[in-house]
């Protein structure tokens, strides 16, 4: 079993507990769940087109950063010109959890993205319930026939998606009501990190298609070169993360690449 699987099966289990405690109807009594969404497509083209993370920790590097306020840091995030922010709501894995998007989503103005890996409509509705606006389908853990309900369910509920892939076989997911299509630098399965690989895949995207390359920017080089690529969107987590101060991490990098 890779990583992938072992949290693919821990995640079946924890939705089960979840649904034991929380019903879908209370989920859709929450004070969230009629709100309007915050759209990405807007955000990535008037601000820097960066979606910075808010992690933790993760299986490839363990603790990142466990010191750190998510206001504090999504904050700034904001203030410096994020055109969203992600938040990991995994806990075993990731050290994240619903009450950071909860704390932040009065804070902060610009989309959030759930990341979490997403394979059970109930899922959904508590995207919708915590405040998120965006949530994340990583393809090698869905079929196409789920990528396809998944994003129509996303959208009846005013949520944006964002498709991961990370392999060509895998560009089969894509559909055409997925809002962005992200192509993933980081091998899930060895965690070998490669900017090359997606500048290749992009080109196999089709045209109309808003793409984001996620994972391993660790410079400003690695950002202007996939910027030069034509990505219209730049998903980055443990390059500020990492900092004592993620927060002046993410001004400094804005400061450096306008
Ligand atoms: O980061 C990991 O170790 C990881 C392992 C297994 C599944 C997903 C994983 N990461 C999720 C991500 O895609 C990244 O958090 C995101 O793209 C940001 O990447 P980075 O800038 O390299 O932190």
């Amino acid at each position: 079993m890779n990583i992938l699987d072992i949290i693919i099966e821990r995640k079946r289990q924890e939705i089960k507990e979840s649904k034991s405690k929380i019903t879908l109807q209370q989920l859709k009594d929450s004070e969230f769940f009629n709100r309007n969404t915050l759209s990405l497509k807007e955000t990535l083209q008037s601000k820097s087109g960066i979606i910075a993370e808010f992690k933790r920790q993760s299986p490839s590097k363990g603790i990142i950063n466990d010191t750190v306020s998510p206001i504090e840091v999504v904050s700034a995030y904001e203030n410096f010109g994020a055109s969203a922010v992600s938040i990991l709501t995994d806990k075993d894995f990731f050290g994240g959890n619903f009450n950071d998007i909860l704390k932040v989503r009065r804070e902060i103005n610009i989309p959030i993205l759930r990341k979490d890996f997403m394979i059970d409509e109930y899922q959904f509705y508590e995207a919708k319930s915590i405040g998120a606006d965006v949530i994340l389908l990583i393809a090698v853990c869905l079929s196409t026939s789920q990528v396809l309900e998944f994003t129509e369910l996303s959208h009846q509920l005013g949520l944006e998606v964002l498709l991961e892939i990370h392999t060509e076989e895998e560009l089969q997911h894509i559909n055409k009501n997925i809002d962005f299509v992200g192509i993933n630098n980081r091998n899930l399965k060895d965690f070998k990190v490669d900017l090359q690989h997606s500048v290749n895949l992009k080109n196999q995207l089709p045209k109309n298609v808003l793409s984001i390359a996620e994972s391993g920017i660790y410079n400003t080089e690695d950002f202007n070169y996939l910027k030069e690529k034509g990505f219209d969107g730049f998903l980055m987590g443990e390059y500020f993360m990492k900092s004592e101060n993620p927060a002046k991490a993410f001004e400094e990098f804005i400061n450096k690449i306008s």
